[in-house]
């Protein structure tokens, strides 16, 4: 059943169109992944997903309802490229803050917040304030805060930059677990070998969508080994 429909989407920014008619339906519980170069409207997608921007034509539906909604508000989870944390809190406080904010009772407050720490590997950390952690583990700490909640719908805008091979790993088998759990799960990346890891794989160049598939069958039907390869018969450029 489609989770997600985007019908006819584009998008301007000024004159700029950043964003060109775009048509998607994604599947509920299916990871799907949104590739392209810098400046392709990866971002700008994903937002509009979100409901934080506002499409300059066509409709975003989630679950039947229209975004921006603020009903959707607590299906969906989203992990923002540039990190929003309190550097002067420790990674507890920040997810205490955010549980408050998500209206999660004491009890359920503290087992989720044990169980997103442990999920990303920051469990030794959690009472270090921001200022003293790493590029790597503040993405981590943003990826906890979106998983909080235990959203239907996870939204995540370049997840593991920063993050090293090992982490890199087993935050995708988390993934998958989640996935399997019937979470449904939008990842924008520039890494082929996590573009490899969705479900399926819309692939965008200046604001249009050039291919939209499995990665298997992306490949199979141009009888090519790389989605690199699929990109470029696609017209798409350097990735
Ligand atoms: N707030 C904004 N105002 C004006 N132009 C914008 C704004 N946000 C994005 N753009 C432009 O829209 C285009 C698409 O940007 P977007 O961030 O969606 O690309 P992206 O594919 O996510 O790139 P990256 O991989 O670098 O994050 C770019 O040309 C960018 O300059």
């Amino acid at each position: 059943m489609a989770i997600i429909h985007v019908k006819n989407v584009s998008h301007s920014f000024g004159k700029e169109k950043v964003l060109d008619n775009v048509n998607l339906l994604i599947q509920e519980g299916e990871i799907f992944g949104l590739l392209g170069p810098s400046g392709a409207g990866k971002t700008t997608l994903v937002k509009l997903i979100v409901g934080i921007l506002e499409a300059t034509q066509g409709e975003i539906v989630i679950s039947g309802k229209a975004v921006p909604s603020l009903e959707l508000l607590t299906d969906i989870g989203y992990m923002a490229q540039a990190d929003a944390l309190y550097s002067e809190l420790s990674a507890k406080e920040n997810l205490q803050f955010f549980a408050q904010i998500y209206r999660l009772k004491k009890q359920m407050q503290r087992e989720r917040i044990d169980n997103v720490l442990k999920v990303v590997g920051l469990s030794d950390h959690a009472n270090k304030t921001i200022n003293q952690f790493s590029g790597g583990m503040k993405r981590r700490l943003s990826l906890s805060i979106a998983l909080l909640h235990q959203p239907k719908l996870l939204i995540l805008d370049e997840p593991t930059v920063g993050i090293d091979p090992v982490l890199r790993q087993s935050i995708w088998s988390e993934l998958r677990k989640l996935k399997e759990d019937g979470m449904t799960i939008i990842v924008t990346t520039h890494v082929m070998d996590e573009a490899e890891k969705c479900d399926r794989l819309a692939m965008l160049r200046d604001g249009r969508i050039i291919a939209c598939d499995t990665p298997e069958r992306l490949k199979e039907k141009l009888r090519v080994s790389s989605l690199e390869d699929v990109f470029l018969a696609y017209g798409g450029g350097n990735l």
